[in-house]
């Protein structure tokens, strides 16, 4: 263990889904996927400082009256798993101030457990191998592995078994927040019975799901005509079921200048991908204009680090 420090300060981001094919359900309660994540420019920051016990403190620029400020965190279930795992008997205080809109498909939950990994990781001196910080982001939950890792990558299995992938450039995105958050298990479950209603019509799901190679070509080549043609989420059949109010908000997008429209991951969040950053702060003015809450985000970024 190397010297404890006063403080820290953590930032992780949050991701789009630019491909999400969803396999069966395992006896585990969780779908097999394939998934391309791209890390995003929408960013969770987490200040770590010593306490007593674990405790947080949850602000934002987004709505956070839905976020639990107890042992139901999953940034405070990260804390407290890197405690035992270690065998750290002190605690920390988690002041997280949020920037990826919550239960919005954007992971930032997924985000506040990695950028709390690393803050403790580095505040009690533990000095954990990256592969033993992505073994506890794995319990934490699916998409806790690629906030920690960042940039771009494929990921299977439940998405947390990642490879990285290569990508070149920058991807513009306009992101469009709702009000109402979606749960996930809900939108993987809706998708389960969709596909048992339209059983004879659309066939049984990939038995083993896998990522387009057009989206990881057009990743390589930072072409965002070509990740348009490609992106897909099989999830967006279920949030659209869910959420019906969604799909003229898709259109509007598409109807303006947007390459594509997806949901974001389990939504409702949705993700327009933008011909160039002119293009996206177009999107996002007529988009904000017509009432909706709409952002200018990039990618790929970085995953869950030290600031300073
Ligand atoms: C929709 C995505 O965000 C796409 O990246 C993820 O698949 C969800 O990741 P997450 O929110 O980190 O998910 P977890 O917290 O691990 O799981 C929540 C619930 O989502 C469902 N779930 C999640 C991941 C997966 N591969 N199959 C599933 O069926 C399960 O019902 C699970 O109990
Ligand atoms: N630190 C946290 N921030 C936000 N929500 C949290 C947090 N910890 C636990 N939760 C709970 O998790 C639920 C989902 O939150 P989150 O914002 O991570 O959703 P999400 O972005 O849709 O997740 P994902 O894209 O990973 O499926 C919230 O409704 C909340 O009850």
């Amino acid at each position: 263990m190397s010297q404890p420090l006063e403080s820290v300060h953590v930032r992780a981001p949050g991701k789009i889904n630019v491909f999400l094919e969803v396999g069966q359900l395992g006896d585990d309660g969780y779908h097999d996927v394939a998934s391309a994540y791209q890390a995003v420019s929408a960013y969770e920051d987490l200040w770590a400082t010593p306490s007593d016990e674990i405790t947080i403190a949850v602000s934002g620029s987004v709505d956070v009256s839905g976020v639990p400020r107890d042992d139901r965190n999953l940034a405070v279930r990260a804390a407290r798993m890197l405690a035992t795992e270690i065998g750290y008997r002190g605690g920390v205080h988690l002041d997280i101030v949020k920037g990826v809109p919550v239960a919005g498909g954007m992971g930032g939950g997924s985000a506040d457990a990695a950028a709390a990994l690393v803050a403790c990781d580095a505040l009690w001196g533990a000095q954990l191998s990256h592969a033993e910080l992505q073994a506890l982001a794995a319990r934490l939950g699916a998409d806790v592995p690629f906030s920690l890792l960042g940039g771009t990558a494929v990921g299977t299995g439940r998405g947390d078994e990642l490879s990285p992938a290569l990508a070149r450039g920058r991807f513009d995105w306009v992101i469009v927040t709702n009000d109402h958050g979606l749960s996930t298990p809900a939108c993987y479950r809706a998708l389960d019975e969709y596909r048992e209603r339209h059983a004879v019509d659309i066939g049984p799901p990939a038995r083993t799901p896998s990522v387009d190679p057009d989206v990881l070509h057009a990743l390589r080549a930072g072409d965002a005509g070509m990740l348009a043609a490609a992106a897909r989420n099989d999830l967006q059949v279920a949030a659209l079921h869910l959420r019906p109010d969604l799909l003229p908000v898709l259109e509007e997008g598409e109807r303006n200048g947007a390459l594509t429209g997806i949901v974001s991951g389990s939504g409702p969040t949705l993700a327009f991908l933008a011909k160039d950053a002119e293009s996206a702060i177009e999107l996002q003015i007529v988009l904000s204009a017509s009432g909706h809450v709409a952002h200018h985000v990039h990618g790929p970024v970085p995953g869950a680090r030290l600031v300073d």
